[in-house]
């Protein structure tokens, strides 16, 4: 049975009205997934730097009353966004296969893979995270987050301590663990990121190694590494704060800061932090670090 695909690119933050108001309208499934997008470059004052734009993609069924309630849909969301809806007729899909086609195992490095559930990867050696990004940001599917997955999947993490600090979907709290960290302690102020990050723990039988926390609940204590995925202004006001969570010997990485602004992030945090060339994937830049032991 054919369905009818409605899709469009909406800020993060709206996510969730759009979902709730289209399940109401009808829809049989809505579903999210990271748009790819360029950030919000430099927020303003008092503006969160989240990630801007999220793909929501909601089935309906294909007769003519549904085609014509996604028409009406469709023309209400073109006056509202500035990017035109796309209405798509699916042929023989399974509904709950929609999201699951366009998130397949993805490999990280030599051994860390990213899988959503119930897809496991054909390798033996494989250290596997299971992930369901519910409404945070997070599949590593951005370059962004591949830039960290990859570090991770390099770095001797055994015994080891980790700060997430923007954790999203948990993503990278998940894999150092899985990759033999210790103990993880992820932050993010949006709290269905939070919410995301545990159910993810759970999922991958990490929780009681994890620790989720708002920023100003998070524990003033000192670990072996710090891992933000942010964006550059943020990183660079964060910088006292995340130096100072840094044992002495401990790796530094940052994440979400486009080619052009390495040196920008980089002069907050040289006077500190023995700073290695910076890793680029696309436009991004990873920029990693070892706090010196004096
Ligand atoms: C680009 S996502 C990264 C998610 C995940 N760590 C990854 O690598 O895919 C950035 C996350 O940082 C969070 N965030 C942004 N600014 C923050 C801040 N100042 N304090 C805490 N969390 C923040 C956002 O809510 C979002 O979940």
């Amino acid at each position: 049975m054919p369905w009818l695909q409605l899709a469009f690119d909406i800020p993060r933050a709206e996510a969730e009205t759009y979902s709730l108001n289209l399940e109401m309208a009808g829809a049989l499934s809505v579903t999210l997934g990271d748009a790819g997008d360029e950030p919000q470059l430099e927020p303003g004052p008092g503006e969160t730097p989240l990630w801007s734009q999220v793909t929501l993609t909601a089935l309906f069924e294909s007769d003519p009353e549904s085609q014509a309630l996604v028409e009406r849909l469709a023309a209400n969301l073109t006056e509202q966004l500035s990017a035109l809806p796309r209405i798509e007729r699916i042929e023989d899909q399974v509904w709950e296969r929609v999201w699951l086609d366009t998130f397949k195992p993805a490999r990280f490095g030599r051994r860390l893979w990213i899988c959503p559930h119930g897809q496991p990867p054909e390798a033996d050696d494989a250290v596997v995270v299971n992930l369901d990004p519910g409404l945070a940001f997070g599949t590593g599917h951005h370059a962004t987050t591949a830039l960290c997955l990859e570090w991770l999947d390099g770095a001797d993490l055994a015994g080891k301590t980790v700060l997430d600090f923007g954790c999203g979907s948990g993503i990278l709290a998940i894999a150092a663990l899985k990759l033999g960290a210790a103990r993880a302690i992820a932050v993010d102020h949006d709290q269905q990121a939070l919410d995301a990050t545990r159910d993810n723990a759970a999922a991958n039988g990490v929780s009681e190694r994890l620790e989720v926390y708002l920023p100003e609940q998070a524990p003033e204590q000192t670990v072996d590494c710090v891992l933000a995925n942010i964006l550059a202004g943020p990183l660079v006001s964060l910088a006292p704060i995340l130096i100072a969570r840094l044992s002495a010997g401990g790796d530094l990485v940052l994440s979400g800061i486009l080619a052009d602004q390495v040196e920008t992030v980089s002069a907050a945090y040289a006077e500190r932090i023995q700073l290695e060339s910076p890793r680029l994937r696309e436009d991004w830049a990873l920029v990693c670090g070892r706090r010196p032991h004096t």
